[in-house]
């Protein structure tokens, strides 16, 4: 394994360690709650990539050649799931190689079950998937084959300014040939709560039709989701503090006092956010790196824990900063 946390230098080092190689000595790990720790760089085929943190199931740690200090995901993350963190120097390279890794997946999914079910957030998130609508993706990708969903979405019209349906439409869908009847927008003629209720009978049909996959939880089971996340570390509409963080039974549920405007919305709720296959946490901009950084660290003194640390899935976790996003790690 090579490693090189600044990619554009040529050089490159790393440490592996495993629990017999382990300095004894170290402060930092008490080997009875680890069974391996690597600490790991490599440097991206891309010039631009600034580093990659693979994060195992056991426990993994970056370290910063520049300044050599240990970065630990939260032990919730590392012991549920597998994480990886991959930091680009820009926006634009982030956006290059969140088309490419959704590229991939499409391909294994299709390859494997005829179809993919792929789910988008709302802001900045749809903008960064710009890559897809650009050649060589955009020929290659068997989009008859994607169903596309929404995490959450603003309960307005769809002609809505406010609308996640119109960004998304606008930003992406229109410059791709899915079919209409694979787009599952809300239905906007109905209350929050009649649209959440809605949404989710519609994907319990899809379930049963084959189009969805289904956890062993019994929750539906989606190829991958695409999530951003505020700079107060909500995901999807799930906020801070708010008692939707807690839903434990539905797959979809509703808002009617967002803190972030519009009030009112319907969102996925964690145990369906978190039976996903794979998930893409895409994050770009220092005014979010406080979140990362708070999101990437030790939680176990933490009594109350931000939504962006409840995404935990099934499948694997994938986040993708830029410099900015990463510039507190
Ligand atoms: O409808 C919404 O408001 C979004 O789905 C929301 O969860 C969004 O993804 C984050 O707020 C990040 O948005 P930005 O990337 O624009 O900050």
């Amino acid at each position: 394994m090579d490693s090189d946390c600044d990619g554009r230098t040529g050089q490159s080092k790393f440490v592996l360690f495993h629990p017999t190689g382990f300095p004894n000595k170290s402060p930092l790990f008490q080997p009875p709650m680890v069974a391996a720790i690597t600490i790991s760089f490599r440097s991206l085929p891309s010039p631009y990539s600034v580093g990659i943190w693979e994060v195992s199931p056991v426990c993994s740690v970056g370290y910063r050649r520049s300044d050599h200090r240990a970065r630990f995901p939260s032990p919730a993350m590392a012991e549920s799931t597998k994480a990886k963190v991959e930091v680009f120097d820009s926006e634009e390279v982030l956006a290059e190689s969140l088309a490419k890794y959704t590229a991939n997946l499409s391909s294994n999914f299709i390859g494997e079950r005829g179809a993919f079910t792929i789910v988008v957030s709302g802001g900045s998130l749809i903008k960064s998937l710009r890559k897809l609508t650009e050649s060589p993706h955009v020929d290659s990708i068997h989009w008859s084959k994607w169903h596309v969903f929404w995490v959450d979405e603003r309960v307005v019209p769809k002609d809505h300014d406010d609308s996640n349906y119109k960004l998304a439409y606008e930003g992406f869908l229109s410059k791709v040939p899915i079919p209409p009847g694979n787009v599952y927008s809300i239905n906007d003629a109905l209350s929050a709560e009649g649209a959440a209720h809605d949404y989710q009978t519609c994907l319990k049909n899809l379930v049963k039709s084959g189009v969805l996959n289904i956890s062993e939880t019994r929750f539906p089971k989606f190829d991958l989701m695409l999530l951003g996340m505020g700079p107060d570390g909500h995901v999807a509409s799930l906020f801070p503090g708010h008692e939707l963080m807690n839903e434990k039974e539905k797959w979809v549920t509703f808002i009617k006092d967002s803190p972030k405007p519009p009030p009112e919305r319907i969102t996925f709720t964690f145990p369906v956010i978190n039976s996903s296959a794979s998930i893409a946490l895409v994050v770009a901009g220092a005014g979010k790196a406080h979140v990362v950084q708070a999101a990437l660290g030790d939680t176990s003194q933490v009594s109350e824990k931000l939504p962006v640390q409840i995404v935990s899935p099934e499948g694997e976790l994938t986040w993708f900063l830029d410099k900015g996003a990463a510039s507190k790690l």
